[in-house]
């Protein structure tokens, strides 16, 4: 699997040290508020994993999986409730953690949604922001790293359902996309 890569973007102590880091900044942020944390399926899953335990305050866990993408790279520009939360947000604080902003369509979707079902706040966190990639207006209130537009790879984010697995973010030789 890791011959597959051509370059390491961010290594897996980086990612694992900003980890830290968001964590310090969300315990400050939802002391004693008991907030919502949104996972969005199934990208965000390792930083969800990872990032949860940095936060040293009582949490509420919940996920969703919605749909952008058409094909393996190429976003179908719609968005869909593949799975809808358990829990109401009415009334909570709703923190939304997701692997990657591009587009931006699957975030803007769900802040929107949130705030129609009276979220008393709706932030997002993200471990990746790619800004060029960007259709929608949507800044994200935490972003760890700024990538290139370019597709990458690891810690949740994959390429036809692979590579999620990688403990690092990468980018796949040319071949690999050519077949
Ligand atoms: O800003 P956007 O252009 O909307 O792209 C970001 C979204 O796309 C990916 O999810 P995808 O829909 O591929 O599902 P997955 O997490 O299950 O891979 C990624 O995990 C984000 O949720
Ligand atoms: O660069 C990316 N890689 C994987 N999944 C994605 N979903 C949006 N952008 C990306």
């Amino acid at each position: 699997m890791r011959d597959d890569i051509k370059e390491v973007l961010i290594t897996e102590e980086e990612i694992q040290e900003k980890v830290k880091e968001l964590g310090k900044l969300l315990t400050e942020e939802y002391q004693g508020k008991f907030p919502l944390v949104v996972g969005v399926l199934k990208g965000s899953l390792p930083f969800m994993g990872d990032l949860i335990q940095q936060i040293d305050t009582h949490i509420e866990l919940d996920l969703m999986d919605v749909s952008s993408y058409g094909n393996d790279t190429v976003s179908s520009g719609e968005v869909k409730i593949v799975k809808d939360l358990n829990t109401s947000v009415e009334g909570r604080d709703v923190l939304i953690l997701e692997d990657i902003i591009d587009s931006g369509l699957t975030l803007s979707y769900l802040v929107k949604l949130f705030q129609y079902r009276k979220a008393k706040s709706v932030k997002v966190v993200t471990l990746l922001d790619k800004p060029e990639g960007r259709n929608v207006d949507l800044v994200p209130d935490i972003a760890g790293f700024i990538v290139p537009d370019e597709f990458v790879v690891g810690y949740g984010l994959d390429y036809a359902e692979k590579y999620r697995n990688l403990p690092f973010i990468g980018i796949l030789k040319p071949e690999i996309y050519q077949g």
